[in-house]
């Protein structure tokens, strides 16, 4: 059976390929950056007034000059103004050119206006003070943001300054998530004892939308001819299927052999972990297909340990940084397998992150996922763990 690494390195060396798709800033929000955004200007574009004041030349002020008779007014949005004569100053608003002539900006605070003439009342004035120098910043020219950039507030800010009305960004893969199991009823449905309300897609969705990705919802039934028919068309329709169910050792976890039939080729079927072990996954030349056992913590960690890694790399996304935290308490676990442990998360005033563990029931105690909001990844080589130890986490936002 393989290890977490190896399964995870398999899924990464068959990632989607996505093409690209020029779309409105506006609805870039969350998207992946597919060409280099440059800048078209220097940042700043000018030499920018940072305070509203007076803006004089600073020899006078040096000269022992307090007081300056005002001209005339620099308003930002306005063409630059010029200062001619000595003794004299204008005022400047916040975000205007700095007027030809000056080079030093004193504040409203600082300085008493009367009869038109302003008196300095500050004695450490500083040369080219409050001024917000062309190219201080970036340069015309420089990348601003590369390839494969999260487009965030930041970026879009950066983007649309930089007149950036359309952006080139990968195209979102279409992907359904399929519920299967004769003992799922849909959410508005009162279930017979046998029966449960389906969870898993709901959950998966979720997690999708954290990269701005609209799955679609489907269930199929137990019933290896109904799950064949309706899997062909799905794939067809999709670049990828997320199946949850039906991967394990029961009479009617038919997902391996379906899949198998119609075509995709399997690249690895269980992993030495808990939960997840039965995680199924594999690729057409196009698509890919991850079926995740049905148990729903099982699930999540699947979702969260692959499959969402799996879609920032084909997004063309920079891996998210890996995180670690402190266990806060000892724990013992013997199989020889790879440990996803549901802890809380807490951020410590001295800046460490601790982990509560929160080891719940099992696989199916998804509501101890409420208190959760994270797996603690404890190796497969160990089985005891102590308190203060530090391991890698996967935060389940
Ligand atoms: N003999 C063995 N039995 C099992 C093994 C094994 O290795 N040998 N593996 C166990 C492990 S580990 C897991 S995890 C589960 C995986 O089962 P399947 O992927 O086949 O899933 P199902 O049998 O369809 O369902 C399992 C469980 O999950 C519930 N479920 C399924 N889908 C949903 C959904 N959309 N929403 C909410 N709950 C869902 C389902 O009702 C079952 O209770 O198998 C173990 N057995
Ligand atoms: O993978 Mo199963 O999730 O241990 O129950
Ligand atoms: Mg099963």
């Amino acid at each position: 059976m393989l290890s977490v690494a190896e399964a995870f390195s398999i899924t990464q060396q068959n990632l989607l390929s996505l093409p690209d798709k020029t779309i409105s800033l506006i609805d870039a929000q969350g998207r992946v950056l597919r060409e280099p955004v440059s800048a078209d200007r220097d940042f700043p574009p000018f030499d920018r007034v940072a305070m509203d004041g007076i803006a004089i030349r600073f020899a006078d002020y040096k000269a022992r000059k307090r007081q300056f008779r005002v001209v005339g007014i620099q308003r930002a949005g306005q063409p630059q103004h010029t200062l001619q004569e000595p003794d004299t100053c204008l005022e400047v608003m916040t975000g205007a050119m700095l007027p030809i002539g000056v080079d030093t900006v004193i504040r409203y605070e600082d300085i008493r206006i009367t009869d038109g003439v302003a008196s300095v009342m500050i004695e450490d004035v500083e040369p080219g003070q409050h001024i917000h120098n062309q190219a201080t910043d970036r340069r015309a020219g420089d990348e601003l943001l590369p390839v494969g950039t999260y487009l965030g507030p930041s970026e879009l800010a950066v983007a649309a300054s930089v007149g950036q009305v359309n952006v080139m960004v990968t195209a979102l893969p279409r992907i359904a998530l399929i519920s299967t199991g004769d003992e799922l009823v849909d959410i508005g449905d009162t279930p017979l004892p046998y029966q449960i309300r389906r969870s898993n897609t709901y959950m998966l969705r979720a997690a999708l939308a954290s990269l701005g990705i609209q799955a679609s919802l489907h269930h199929i039934v137990d019933d290896e001819a109904i799950l064949t028919e309706r899997l062909a068309t799905l794939l067809a329709d999709h670049d990828m299927l997320i199946l949850s169910g039906g991967v394990s050792a029961g009479k009617a976890d038919f997902v391996p052999d379906v899949l198998a039939s119609l075509g995709v080729q399997k690249h690895f079927h269980k992993i030495e972990q808990r939960p997840g072990k039965p995680l199924w996954f594999g690729t057409t030349p196009e698509k890919a297909v991850f079926a995740l056992p049905g148990n729903p913590v099982s699930t999540i960690l699947c979702a969260y340990r692959y499959v969402l890694p799996y879609l920032r790399a084909s997004l063309g996304l920079t891996p998210a940084p890996l995180r670690y935290a402190q266990l806060a308490e000892p724990v013992t676990f013997r199989p020889p397998v790879t440990y996803f442990l549901s802890v809380r998360l807490t951020s410590e005033p001295n800046g460490q992150t601790t982990a509560h563990p929160l080891p719940g029931s099992g696989s199916a105690d998804f509501a101890n996922l409420l208190a959760a909001n994270a797996f603690m990844e404890l190796p497969a080589d160990r089985s005891e763990f102590s308190a203060g130890e530090s391991f890698q986490v996967w935060e389940t936002l």
